[in-house]
């Protein structure tokens, strides 16, 4: 049970911080700044030659942040990243190879769905939430409401073109687990080195996540 905490931690914080940075110094300034702004997760994207730098750099200065790691494709990839103390990994698509490989080292995995055929797959490898990827051009809310009709108990992630202005359009749905997406650490951000800014957007989803009922509080 004790590698499900992970997942709890996300469907009590209800949004995913999608993070891209080159290094680890980015990484720490990041993950302080999203704490700072009341969301103590981080899922750094294994897109960057830094990436596996900025998860060992989080889990070390910024422990009291749940880091993670995102575009794992491959098996190698989840070793990489659970070395480096990723204690969550999300990928994009639905590979069994990668799912295997987590369920193996006992690290919670998200792997991106897009059709019903995907979900059925990640059914099938004993999957009880996935990333629904990517949410706006599958259908936004109304895509993960269709997506849930066949498959009660499945929670989904939906991440793609979330922000904001439609946040709370996905958090209502009593499907969605949390909503992943990039707005509050926008890569121009990260660059700049903008922390008042990414703590700021962090903050303004806090309090929207907070403003509707989180089925993972109850009641
Ligand atoms: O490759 C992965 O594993 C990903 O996690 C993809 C990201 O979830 C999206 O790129 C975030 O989408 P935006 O919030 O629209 O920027």
């Amino acid at each position: 049970m004790s590698s499900h905490g992970p997942l709890e931690a996300i469907a009590r914080a209800r949004v995913v911080p999608v993070v891209v940075v080159d290094d680890a110094e980015q990484g720490v300034l990041v993950a302080t700044a999203l704490r700072d702004g009341g969301l103590p997760v981080a899922e750094v994207t294994f897109r960057t030659a830094g990436a596996r730098a900025a998860i060992e750099a989080i889990a070390r200065e910024v422990p009291d942040v749940l880091v993670g790691a995102g575009t794992v494709v491959n098996a190698a990839q989840v070793d990489e990243a659970v070395e480096a103390g990723a204690r969550f990994l999300v990928s994009p698509g639905l590979s069994a190879a990668v799912v295997r490989r987590a369920q193996e080292v006992g690290v919670p995995i998200l792997p991106g769905v897009a059709t019903p055929s995907d979900v059925i797959a990640a059914l099938d490898l004993g999957l009880d939430a996935v990333k629904l990827f990517p949410a706006n051009v599958v259908g936004g809310p109304a895509a993960v409401k269709a997506f849930s009709a066949p498959f009660p108990g499945l929670r989904f992630v939906p991440t793609g073109g979330v922000s904001a202005a439609n946040l709370l359009d996905y958090l209502a749905l009593p499907s969605v687990l949390a909503a992943g997406g990039s707005w509050m650490v926008d890569a121009a951000l990260v660059r700049a080195g903008d922390t008042a800014e990414i703590a700021r957007r962090t903050r303004e989803a806090v309090e929207l996540a907070a403003s509707v009922p989180n089925p993972a509080e109850g009641a």
